[in-house]
């Protein structure tokens, strides 16, 4: 739940943006202990707490529970980390073996592992268990692990019923707990498990305008005190359906509105712009599927350009002069590795990933998360987008939407993000690269645009020419289809398959021809096996009639 985090980094403090991030106290007047103030500082780069930490940390230090909803990349994981370990390091016994759970001072779980040895792993002692702490709450539910949290809660004896007796003979009611639940996105999910989970907590970030409905909706009694905190009753958590998405304020959002035909070349074209106008720079393209990570990722870093020279002295170069890399779930752990490392330590890098890298992931300096494929859930579009503007720095971020998606956008609206569109055509407009101003001007339609035309062209017989990559564009077309038809709920209904035209999605995998559907084969397989098999039985039903 805390993977990938990464070390903190000098940051200077005084301008503009670092007022929104940092706040002007410094890590010892929250109550830490002055060695582990000065690790903070000389280990990690940190000189002074972020907002979310300076309301948290002395909250968590009291051994109240507490719920925080902050944007992504504001120092969540410092939040609750330090007066943990700040706790620890005051024990002032020495940890035995029989101790359980001090032995491994802090455990890092997946619900349904840590759920597995709390059933089966008899030396797994948790007796003197402290705090739980759910970071990425929403997600962990989004997953579908409800029931294990609430299974594990009541093996912990810390879910709120369990409190008053209920709970695991393994509960040791000496022993003070502490939950601390933890998300960028606030949704019934989350209200939910914060319900059983934390007692009379302590919500920091809640802004305004949730708080005012909270009040609104249901009369409590609520205490505010001089830092910003608000105490609610869990009651409260329970009642609303508010979802509240916090995003960096310094984050600009845009999207644009692509044919589907056209999408790779306009990926292509903004990539390549973004990489001439800026050489150093990180971005981050996120993808559906793994397949179509590893497709984008050959094409990217062996497509060269012109595609035929034309002359001796034309001398044929990388159409993307970047240094590409991939990243996603179905690579070897080290492979990851030594991608995450590579990315988090260039100062100049394209990204192509799938939702692997969109939560939790800390890469410093990302100046541009591109959406190719829609996310899905509003909440994914949040984290992915949550992998720039970090740390109040600034970043860019572009929703890729075809003309027949978006209704997309309400639905973001729904949740408070709202997005300005940043139109394909001024763009094609103001790129300097290829010498095809004169006639460009000519041309409204995307689709017509020469530009557009002689890069999909030049795309297309390349990948026909080159057997493994039309494999490799053959089986991210595939597994796109599939992965669009996979969309849940309402969004089912923005996300359809049958609005688009296959044969333009073949296109932007530079397909000449849409590759054949196994699934749609296979369907028609069994459709025709029905049939046949009707056919004979009412052919048998007949010779039956006719017999008698
Ligand atoms: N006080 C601080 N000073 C400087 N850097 C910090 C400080 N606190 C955290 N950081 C750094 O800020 C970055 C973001 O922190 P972190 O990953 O904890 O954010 P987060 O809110 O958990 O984000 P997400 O919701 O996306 O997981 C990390 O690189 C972290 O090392």
């Amino acid at each position: 739940m805390m993977a990938g985090k990464s070390g903190g980094r000098k940051v200077k403090v005084g301008d503009n943006s670092d007022s929104e991030v940092f706040a002007s106290c410094s890590f010892s007047s929250l109550g830490l202990h002055p060695t582990l103030c000065e690790q903070l500082k000389e280990r990690l780069g940190f000189e002074v707490p972020t907002q979310v930490q300076a309301k948290a940390i002395p909250v968590v230090l009291s051994g109240r529970h507490v719920l925080v909803n902050a944007a992504t990349g504001t120092g969540k994981t410092v939040a609750y980390l330090a007066p943990i370990i700040h706790h620890l390091q005051n024990l002032d016994r020495r940890i035995q073996r029989s101790d359980g759970t001090f032995g491994v001072s802090i455990l890092v779980a997946t619900p349904g592992r840590l759920l597995d040895h709390l059933k089966n792993t008899s030396s797994f002692l948790h007796s003197k268990l402290q705090w739980v702490i759910f970071d990425e709450a929403d997600r962990i539910l989004e997953l579908g692990y409800g029931k294990e949290i609430e299974d594990i809660l009541d093996y912990l004896g810390t879910r709120q019923h369990a409190l008053v007796g209920k709970g695991n003979s393994a509960f040791s009611p000496e022993v003070k707990k502490q939950n601390l639940l933890l998300s960028a996105t606030l949704n019934e999910k989350v209200n939910h498990l914060a319900k059983i989970s934390l007692e009379n907590p302590v919500m920091i970030g809640l802004d305004d305008k949730i708080l005012q409905t909270l009040n609104h909706n249901h009369a409590v009694s609520q205490e505010s005190d001089m830092s910003g905190r608000l105490e609610v009753s869990t009651c409260v958590l329970h009642g609303t359906s508010d979802e509240e998405y916090k995003l960096p304020v310094q984050l600009s959002q845009r999207y644009m509105k692509v044919p589907c035909g056209s999408r790779l070349v306009v990926l292509l074209s903004i990539l390549k712009n973004l990489f001439e106008k800026e050489a150093s720079q990180k971005v981050v393209v996120f993808f559906s599927t793994c397949d179509a990570v590893d497709f984008h990722f050959s094409l990217f870093s062996e497509f060269q350009w012109p595609p035929v020279s034309q002359s001796e002295a034309e001398v044929r170069q990388m159409f993307l002069r970047c240094k590409t890399l991939r990243l996603h779930g179905n690579m070897k752990h080290e492979d990851r590795k030594t991608t995450f490392q590579t990315f988090k330590t260039e100062k100049s890098a394209l990204l192509l990933s799938t939702d692997v890298s969109a939560r939790g992931l800390d890469f410093p300096k990302v100046r541009c998360i591109i959406q190719y494929d829609s996310p899905g859930e509003a909440t994914e579009y949040v984290h992915r987008v949550g992998r720039t503007a970090r740390l109040g720095e600034k970043g860019d971020s572009l929703l890729f939407l075809q003309p027949v998606e978006l209704d997309y956008l309400k639905d973001l609206e729904k949740h408070g993000v709202m997005l300005t569109e940043y139109s394909l055509l001024k763009l094609l407009g103001t790129v300097p690269l290829y010498n095809l101003k004169h006639q460009v001007k000519k041309f409204v339609s995307v689709d017509m645009h020469p530009w557009l035309l002689t890069l999909q062209r030049a795309l297309e017989s390349y990948i026909s020419s080159e057997p493994r990559m039309k494999k490799l564009a053959q089986d991210a077309f595939c597994a796109w289809v599939r992965a669009y038809t996979a969309h849940r709920g309402e969004l089912k209904r923005i996300f359809m398959v049958k609005k688009l035209h296959l044969g333009h999605i073949a296109k932007s995998f530079a397909l000449k021809d849409q590759p054949s559907l196994v699934n749609k084969s296979i369907q028609k397989q069994i459709k025709k096996r029905k049939r046949d098999e009707k056919q004979r039985g009412n052919s048998r039903k007949k010779r039956v009639i006719t017999k008698s």
